[in-house]
């Protein structure tokens, strides 16, 4: 059953353990206002350590996935206020960003049409990313006369070359899902009707592994992207004992079903979590 926010800017509902959440202000094709920020983060939240939730999937009602930062709303009424709302409103928007950046379950973004500007904040903070082909993204920032701000030029810099990163930032044109996928914005492009049935088989593939692992590998993933290589062996190496210390029966019944049972290859597939021996 789909359930709303107080102000209805954000839908969500959970099937399978798959928290579908969506953008909700299809008539403004789903830009983010303070109030989507504020009720995102709280949404997001409820459904972060629920034990029917394994994997959230951030996704746009209507045509678009997000058109970026509410042009009217974020800035406009905000800069009208003075600067402590400017502010304010950075950190709502900001926050639900990093939160869903290291969220404790797998995250995947189903970009189902547009995808603007500061939409490319939570595309990065999710895990995986899906288009449909016919989705258009680009920073249009410079087309209204700023810079990708709000992480934009930082996303850009992280996901695509240099000289792509350039381009995109500062021709103000747009990609479809097919050119973001060979551009590397996003994982796979499909068609838009096939979009919901691939990501489903992706999040079905998620939850059939070692949660705690996948939450540290994902956050290994992020964190060692910054470190040198030494850092990162150093990290990886307190990073796999402290998951180790949240389940401690996952990696010995993995060896087990491999070296002893025969029963899987850990190169071929994942191990079967519901065979776990007392
Ligand atoms: C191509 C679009 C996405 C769709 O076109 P459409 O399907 O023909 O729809 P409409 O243009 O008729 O839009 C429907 C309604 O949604 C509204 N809308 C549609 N995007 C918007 C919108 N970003 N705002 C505020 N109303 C909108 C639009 O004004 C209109 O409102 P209304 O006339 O009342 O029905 C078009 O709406 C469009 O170009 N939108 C603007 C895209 C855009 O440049 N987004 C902003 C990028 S910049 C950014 O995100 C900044 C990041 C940032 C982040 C954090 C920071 O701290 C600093 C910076």
């Amino acid at each position: 059953m789909t359930e709303t926010s107080p102000k209805g800017t954000v839908a969500y509902e959970v099937v399978d353990r798959i928290a579908w959440v969506k953008f909700n202000r299809p008539d403004k094709r789903n830009c983010m206002s303070p109030t989507l920020n504020q009720e995102m983060l709280e949404v997001i939240e409820s459904l972060e350590f629920r034990e029917d939730v394994g994997v959230l999937v951030l996704t746009g009602e209507g045509t678009a996935w997000s058109a970026g930062m509410d042009l009217k709303e974020y800035f406009r009424e905000n800069e009208q206020k003075g600067l402590w709302a400017t502010r304010k409103a950075q950190r709502q928007a900001y926050s639900w960003w990093e939160r869903l950046r290291w969220y404790h379950k797998p995250t995947i973004a189903m970009v189902n049409g547009w995808c603007f500007g500061g939409g490319y904040g939570p595309l990065f903070s999710c895990d995986l990313a899906f288009a449909a082909e016919d989705a258009q993204f680009g920073l249009s920032e410079i087309n209204w006369g700023i810079l990708p701000g709000g992480g934009a030029s930082k996303v850009a810099a992280e996901l695509l070359s240099f000289r792509k990163a350039m381009y995109h930032a500062m021709m103000g044109e747009n990609l479809t899902g097919t050119q973001a996928a060979e551009w590397g914005l996003v994982n796979e492009a499909l068609p838009g009707d096939k979009l919901k049935e691939r990501v489903t088989e992706v999040a079905n593939v998620l939850l059939a592994k070692n949660a705690v692992a996948l939450k540290a590998t994902k956050d290994a993933v992020r964190r060692v992207r910054e470190m040198t290589y030494d850092n990162a062996e150093d990290y990886l190496i307190r990073a796999q004992e402290a998951a180790n210390s949240f389940d401690a029966h996952g990696r010995k019944e993995a060896t087990r079903q491999f070296i002893d049972e025969k029963s899987f290859k850990p190169g071929l597939g994942a191990y079967d979590l519901n065979k776990q021996k007392a």
